[in-house]
């Protein structure tokens, strides 16, 4: 069974990155084939897997406005089972060059259509916003995977995502799910953390993970050396939460 999960929050700095590098070196690690989407301009997955954003030569925009084949696209990563089409600074300019386009919605859900038999989970990281390009991962998607901050206004803006959710489940992609909602960056030496993720349940309930990732300085150091926790410190608190979350995740299969 192969499934394809957006990564969405449109708040910013949430976790959306750092669950898509780990989360998806969590599932190769345990043997299951993943494709990373960045579909963030920012390009911090494509950094965070080891990839010079100069090096690439087919990047998401390419997929997306020039109709290259996705397969042209995809780059390995120094873990095995996990490949990435990777973004770079040009995906910028396509929320405005999309705009003209016929089928400007599903450009990457057609795409995908050509390499899903390819992967066991293919994990797109979505950017802070609720724009097209947003739009197209959602409806590519057959699940999304909210990432939730355990900070004081983490419900804040999450009834817009939800909003957008059903409006392309309505118009664009009817049997989109919620995967799970994810509660990052728990801080246990303060109360606010335990309040939050009441809150996230009462609202959540079920759909919430059990896997609850806290903060862990050694996280936020993976990326700048381009690498994924479970290969930077695979003896980290971080390796172990992403680890189990992976496990979480394929138990739902
Ligand atoms: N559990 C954690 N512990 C410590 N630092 C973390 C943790 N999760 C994320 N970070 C750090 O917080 C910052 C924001 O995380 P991240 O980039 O994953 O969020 P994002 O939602 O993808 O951001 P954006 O909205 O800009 O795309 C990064 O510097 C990251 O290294």
């Amino acid at each position: 069974m192969s499934k394809i999960i957006a990564i969405a929050n449109q708040k910013g700095g949430v976790g959306k990155t750092t669950t898509s590098v780990n989360l998806g070196a969590g599932l190769a690690s345990i043997g299951k084939k993943v494709l990373l989407i960045d579909i963030d301009p920012q390009g911090n997955t494509t950094s965070g897997v080891g990839i010079n954003k100069a090096d690439v030569a087919n990047c998401i925009y390419d997929v997306l406005i020039n109709e290259v084949d996705p397969k042209e696209a995809i780059a390995p990563t120094d873990i095995d089972g996990l490949n990435i089409i990777p973004a770079t600074i040009q995906l910028a300019g396509a929320e405005i060059e999309l705009v003209p386009t016929i089928s400007r919605e599903v450009r990457l859900k057609k795409s995908l259509q050509q390499v899903k038999h390819m992967y066991d989970y293919i994990l797109i990281d979505c950017p802070p916003s609720l724009g097209i390009l947003t739009i197209n991962s959602l409806t590519a998607a057959d699940s999304v995977l909210i990432p939730i901050q355990c900070e004081y206004y983490a419900l804040e803006g999450l009834s817009q995502l939800l909003n957008t959710v059903r409006l392309v489940q309505k118009h664009l992609n009817t049997s989109l799910q919620i995967e799970g909602v994810l509660l990052t960056m728990f801080d246990a030496r303060t109360n606010l953390g335990i309040q939050v993720i009441e809150e996230v349940k009462k609202y959540f309930q079920q759909k919430v993970y059990r896997t609850v990732i806290p903060r862990n300085v050694r996280l936020s150091e993976a990326p700048s050396h381009g690498q994924s926790i479970i290969t930077y410190d695979p003896k980290s608190k971080g390796a172990e939460v992403y680890l189990e979350l992976a496990k979480e995740v394929v138990s739902y299969e």
